[in-house]
């Protein structure tokens, strides 16, 4: 998969480009990531990328001419069919439902804004679609790119090894992680649930199952009324609700 990056602080995506799974993807050839600075586009002295906002208030506007000229260029970087996202706390918020569907476009065009954000006409005719990763105030869109990045790469065949794939096969569809655990058996008088040492590798992932149920009934409830079951998870959950405290 190709992705550019659009951001006045490029270097922040090292954090993806140079560690851990989206780093080896990277180095095995299975995304590739440029980062575009917008001030590359700009002629005048200052390399001026914000300026004072129409209508007066606080802070300064992302202008519009240097990001146009970097979107041309993510584009032509990616390829031309490039879907061009802004990463905006007014944007859709992101799940994984949306992530499994853009890991499925050829090319990512990823717009990060900072300031007090972009100038309106560049959403307006460059911008396929904006996407936010949460509602909360942050500093720039550069993390909100690095997360959405991170969640598609995954998602992208022969990036994560059998195991983990297993692993998101069977929790990310939608429901919580279960408990997880490692040596020592016994941790400041704490031990590791006996189901988990014994090879009963079919009770272990039933256990696991039910935990992971019980987990997001408790926690996300709303996530469970998403969520086709299967006659199992059903049997499973009667167990909770029976196992229930009054
Ligand atoms: C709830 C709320 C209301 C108004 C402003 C802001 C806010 O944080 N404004 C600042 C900016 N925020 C983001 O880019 C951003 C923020 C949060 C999630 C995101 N997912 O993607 C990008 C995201 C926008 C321009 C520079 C950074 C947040």
């Amino acid at each position: 998969m190709r992705v550019a990056a659009i951001s006045i602080f490029p270097e922040m995506f090292r954090a993806i480009t140079d560690y851990g799974v989206s780093g080896r993807a990277v180095s095995e050839g299975h995304l590739v990531l440029d980062c575009i600075n917008p001030r590359t586009f700009t002629h005048d002295r200052h390399r001026t990328v914000d300026d004072r906002p129409y209508g007066g208030g606080p802070g300064m506007v992302m202008k519009a001419e240097p990001l146009e000229a970097a979107i041309d260029e993510a584009v032509e970087r990616v390829g031309g069919e490039a879907k061009v996202i802004c990463l905006s706390p007014q944007g859709r918020v992101l799940d994984q439902a949306m992530v499994e569907s853009l890991a499925e476009e050829p090319g990512l065009v990823l717009l990060s804004g900072r300031y007090e954000g972009i100038d309106e006409r560049v959403l307006e005719s460059w911008v396929d679609e904006e996407i936010s990763i949460g509602d909360y105030v942050l500093s720039g869109g550069e993390l909100a790119a690095m997360v959405l990045v991170d969640a598609v790469v995954r998602q992208i065949p022969g990036v994560l090894g059998h195991s983990q794939s297993a692993v998101e096969d069977s929790f990310a569809d939608g429901l919580l992680d279960c408990p997880h655990y490692t040596r020592p058996e016994a941790h400041r008088g704490s031990r590791v649930p006996e189901v988990l040492l014994g090879g009963d590798h079919e009770r272990i992932r039933r256990w696991r199952l039910k935990q992971s149920l019980q987990r997001t009934l408790i926690r996300r409830p709303e996530l469970l009324q998403e969520r086709e079951l299967t006659a199992e998870e059903q049997r499973l959950l009667a167990e909770i609700e029976n196992e229930r405290p009054d």
